[in-house]
């Protein structure tokens, strides 16, 4: 699209759709304050402005033309994008927030988002202060343009099978980096293929024949002179993929590369010149992080659902579709009830993931500047939580994204509406960083070590006290007697404590019997898998009602009051109903980052899709080239054929 219709496109327009002013004049509160809650203060709503502006007066940032843009347009845009963001980050010294909230603003679509996300957080983490003193000056001022290599073709999720090897060589003082197999290769890391000259590649020590297991090691990839591949290095893109596609995850074969014995990571472990391999601190704190891009995914959460919350509320609100009653008006499908049961959840948890995130970074914060002092006492319960906040928020927001698309009929299918590409951009949330089943059975591997502990009486960690509480014989009754009971926000805790401790509790016990019966502990834990899964998921009303099962099957509640909290849940839908349009836009999301014709604040959707139907490519001419290749011999054929019938 031209710039001139680019920035016509996006100008907010001073006609807003009656319905959608309508619904605005009646909030019931004030939406400036709470997109200062939202935001996390006044302060960091006027930072998140001085930013749009700073980000959408650039030309690059306002493209509508995304839509039909070829793999190589898109990754070229993404690293101008990832460039702008760079420089603006030396120019104006971002801190970490700045730089997160730039790159959501852009929408992650940064093709070099590695080298914030993981490349630089991995040096901080696992990098000794020699290392950090020589390494992080590189990678802040982008000479060093890195990613995070581990995943590779034949492995992702069983990190002690990566077949990548480090080994020493005590003649040169080096290490020699290896892909012994077709399934060594790395495989997937972000900005490997084409932008990356230098990796963290994670590998199998092997120090005078014997394997120390999985090490960081920084390799240079590529020239810095002329970026071609370093002798050994084989390199490239791993091909389109459902979106992304700026981001060129790429692959890597090594072939024996050497790398001085220093570039081993060596805060949490060493090799000595003399070849003696020296273990500090606890072995999984090389994990680390990855436990910080699990707590960032739960935010990306957030961002994801309120986008697609804002498109889905904005069009159900403007779009009018049959009538309850022949003759009267067309109704807004949002006052369908079915549309409120597949749309308001998604707002719902849209606002519980923000507070979620917020709680989980806090504990995030607290732990890691723990292990940075040497006490890694809470890193488990931190695993742990990050684990299944991780794996049940990417699951719940692929889920209700789908459903927010479904919302939006037809024009929901179109990519202007946006909300297709969200779907796609969240997709691999529940994939990346540790795949979803796995999470869910490393965090209940450390509920079952809590029932262990409040089964004796010891103490169990503070996030788990339920089992201690839930498990005394005094324990009150659920009090839900009437629909008020429902919202009361302490009687929903002890129902989820409630059913949390009988389907925590009762996994713990098949699991216990089943190796009480002569069962192989591994034999055991897969036997019973699905329930452990369950009991390391679990938000209010509509979580009780869409896990109806887990409340009803355990003592948790009764049938007349699993049907109350269903009453509940709906009334609930109703008045949130009213302010449903109030509720998106304090996420004050500016139109060119939500990126979608169904969602604009003014809510004139079919002037939009008609103006973003004209930056098809198809439409670049009246008749296509391929009526002159192929229709017109066609329909000639055809012309020819019915004469010569006619004759007959
Ligand atoms: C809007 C969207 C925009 C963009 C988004 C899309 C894409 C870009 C974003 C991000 C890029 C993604 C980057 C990656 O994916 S990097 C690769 C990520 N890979 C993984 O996460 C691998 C998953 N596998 C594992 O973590 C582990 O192998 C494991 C499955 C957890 C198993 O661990 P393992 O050591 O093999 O064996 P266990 O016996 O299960 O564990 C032993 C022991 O260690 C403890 N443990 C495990 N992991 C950790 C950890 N991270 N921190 C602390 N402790 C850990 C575990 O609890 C156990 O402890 P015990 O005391 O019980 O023995
Ligand atoms: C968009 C994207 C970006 C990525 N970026 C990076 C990156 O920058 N760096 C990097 O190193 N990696 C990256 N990855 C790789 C990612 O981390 C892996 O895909 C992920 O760890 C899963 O590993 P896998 O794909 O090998 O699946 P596998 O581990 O082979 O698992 C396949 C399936 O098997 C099942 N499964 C596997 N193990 C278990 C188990 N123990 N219990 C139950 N079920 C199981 C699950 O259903 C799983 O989905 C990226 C991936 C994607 C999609």
């Amino acid at each position: 699209m031209a710039a001139a219709n680019r920035d016509a496109f996006w100008a907010p327009s001073s006609k807003v759709n009656p319905d959608l002013a309508r619904e605005r004049e009646s909030a019931t509160f004030d939406v400036r304050e709470l997109t200062h809650i939202i935001d996390g203060s006044p302060d960091r709503t006027k930072r998140r402005k001085e930013l749009e502006n700073l980000l959408y007066s650039e030309p690059v940032f306002r493209d509508v033309g995304r839509l039909s843009m070829e793999r190589d347009e898109i990754y070229e845009q993404g690293v101008l994008k990832s460039i702008k963001l760079f420089e603006w980050s030396r120019k104006y010294k971002w801190d970490d927030d700045d730089f997160e909230l730039a790159s959501r603003l852009a929408n992650h679509d940064i093709s070099m988002s590695l080298q914030h996300a993981m490349f630089i957080p991995a040096i901080e983490r696992l990098a000794s202060d020699t290392q950090k003193a020589k390494w992080l000056p590189r990678a802040l001022h982008y000479e060093m343009i890195g990613t995070y290599a581990q995943t590779e073709l034949g492995h992702g999720t069983n990190l002690m099978e990566l077949e990548t090897t480090a080994t020493f060589d005590p003649e040169r003082n080096e290490f020699i980096m290896n892909s012994p197999t077709v399934t060594s290769m790395k495989w997937w890391p972000g900005a490997l293929g084409k932008s990356s000259n230098t990796a963290i590649v994670l590998a199998q020590l092997i120090v005078k024949g014997k394997n120390h297991g999985l090490h960081p090691f920084l390799v240079p990839l590529r020239s810095m002179e002329d970026h071609t591949p370093l002798p050994g290095i084989s390199v490239g893109d791993i091909g389109p993929k459902m979106a992304l596609n700026c981001i060129d995850n790429g692959f890597l074969i090594m072939k024996n590369v050497r790398i001085p014995r220093e570039n081993m990571f060596m805060k949490n472990a060493e090799v000595t010149r003399d070849g003696r391999f020296i273990s500090r601190g606890v072995d999984k704190a090389n994990y680390a992080t990855m436990v910080l891009v699990r707590v960032k995914i739960t935010r990306w959460a957030f961002e994801s659902l309120s986008d697609g919350a804002t498109t889905a509320v904005r069009y159900s609100v403007v779009r009018r579709q049959s009538s309850l009653k022949p003759g009267e008006r067309e109704l807004q499908v949002l006052d369908y009830q079915s549309q409120q049961y597949k749309v308001l959840p998604a707002l719902a948890a849209s606002y519980a993931f923000l507070m979620t995130n917020r709680s989980l970074h806090r504990l995030y914060d607290s732990v890691h500047a723990d292990i940075m002092a040497g006490n890694t006492k809470l890193l488990a319960e931190l695993h742990c939580q990050s684990s299944a906040l991780k794996a049940y928020m990417s699951e719940v927001v692929v889920q209700l994204l789908e459903l927010c698309r479904q919302a939006c009929g037809g024009h929901g299918y179109l990519a202007s509406s946006g909300i297709g590409l969200l779907c796609a951009s969240s997709a691999p949330l529940v994939t990346v960083e540790g795949e979803n089943s796995v999470l869910y059975q490393q965090a209940a591997r450390y509920l079952m070590k809590q029932v262990a502990k409040a089964v004796v009486g010891d103490p169990v960690a503070s996030g788990f006290q339920y089992l201690l509480t839930q498990s005394s014989s005094d324990r009150p009754d659920i009090r839900i007697q009437n629909l008020a009971d429902c919202g009361n926000l302490d009687t929903l805790l002890q129902v989820y404590q409630r059913m949390a401790f009988s389907v925590v509790t009762g996994a713990a016990r098949k699991l216990q019997m089943a190796i009480e019966s002569g069962v192989e502990q591994h034999v055991a834990w897969n036997n019973n898998m699905v329930s452990l899964i369950q009991a390391a998921r679990f938000y209010a009303l509509h979580g009780i009602a869409k896990e109806a099962g887990y409340f009803l099957a355990t003592p948790t509640l009764t049938p007349d009051q699993f049907e109350l909290v269903r009453a509940a849940e709906l009334q609930a839908m109703a008045k949130v109903r009213h302010d449903a349009v109030p509720l998106v836009d304090a996420f004050d999301l500016h139109d060119i980052c939500l990126h979608s014709a169904l969602g604009c604040y003014d809510g004139n959707v079919y002037e939009r899709l008609y103006a973003l139907a004209q930056t098809s490519s198809l439409n670049k001419t009246q008749v296509h080239p391929a009526y002159y290749k192929h229709i017109r011999g066609l329909v000639k054929d055809g012309q020819k054929q019915l004469r010569q019938q006619s004759k007959l």
